[in-house]
């Protein structure tokens, strides 16, 4: 899968019986996932179940309650360049540098030498369809420029691992299906392990070596695993990804329901509940 392009493989992940709280209030109970080095990786579920919450616990932002998250065998202690963290909207670049200092940014910050850091950024930037807006700020730049810019600021610090939490979420539909196929491309050509939290089932199965869904909070846990057994490019129509499509839709369709009839409200028209949609 991986064309060797950068120096650090990717890593695996366990996560082992995770709780994360907020105060009193559970939001993820006993989570349970192994994620093998170099594997596209897709958390799905509905609003709020806490994919982000887990997402973070990855990163080292968010500290389990109970159990632990561990990176190549060793537990996560807290945030690390290592861990790439790629968020939802473009802002997060330094909008007073150019997009190749963007870039350069994290390989200073590590005290790699000016020369390291001005090839770093011409291959990350290469890697992502930018090379030409190097000199640009990021004010220039479109949304789904400025998130290419972003991933390629992540993969300059060669993270051993990408999380990635709904990063297209903020594009239009076609600048994210343009940036669905350069994902999966830059993905292959970096050999990265990607975790990647989505609300959009069909972004998950073009992108996904398994999709992993979440039950809806509180309490929230691993749900079920989707392998997506299917050759890339994907196309949606293939009748094996529209019956995968089917069976995510109806998982996620019976977890919104639940949610609703907890709070007392109508779910007859929720897929996977016996609504007109079949379900
Ligand atoms: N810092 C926090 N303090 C208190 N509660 C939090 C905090 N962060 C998240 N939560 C709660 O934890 C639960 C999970 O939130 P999280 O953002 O992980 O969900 P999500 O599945 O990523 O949602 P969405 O798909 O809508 O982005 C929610 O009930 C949320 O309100």
């Amino acid at each position: 899968m991986t064309t060797g392009a950068t120096a650090r493989p990717g890593s695996g992940i366990r996560i082992q019986a995770v709780d994360i709280r907020f105060g009193d209030f559970a939001a993820v109970s006993g989570a349970d996932l192994d994620i093998r080095a170099g594997e596209f990786v897709c958390l799905l579920g509905p609003s709020g179940c806490g994919k982000s919450t887990l997402l973070n616990a990855v990163a080292g932002f968010v500290p389990p309650a109970a159990g632990q998250v561990l990176v190549d065998d060793t537990p996560v202690g807290g945030p690390d360049v290592s861990r790439g963290v790629v968020f939802q909207s473009g802002e997060a670049l330094f909008p007073w540098l150019t997009v190749r200092q963007n870039v350069m940014f994290g390989p200073r910050m590590r005290g790699v030498p000016k020369a390291g850091q001005a090839e770093l950024a011409e291959r990350y930037l290469a890697m992502v369809g930018l090379a030409h807006s190097a000199d640009k700020m990021p004010g220039e730049l479109s949304g789904g420029m400025r998130q290419r810019v972003q991933l390629a600021r992540v993969l300059a610090n060669e993270p051993s691992l990408v999380l990635m939490d709904e990063p297209f979420g903020a594009l239009d539909a076609q600048t994210r299906q343009v940036m669905q196929v350069e994902l999966d491309r830059i993905w292959r050509a970096s050999g990265k392990t990607i975790v990647f939290v989505t609300h959009d089932i069909g972004e998950a199965l073009l992108l996904a070596d398994r999709v992993v869904t979440m039950t809806a909070g509180p309490a929230a846990r691993i749900k079920e695993i989707y392998p997506v057994d299917l050759p890339r490019p994907r196309d949606l129509t293939d009748p094996a990804c529209a019956r995968l499509y089917r069976d995510l839709r109806d998982d996620i369709g019976a977890e919104v329901a639940r949610t609703l009839r907890a709070q007392g409200l109508d779910d007859g028209h929720m897929p996977g509940t016996g609504g007109p949609d079949g379900g």
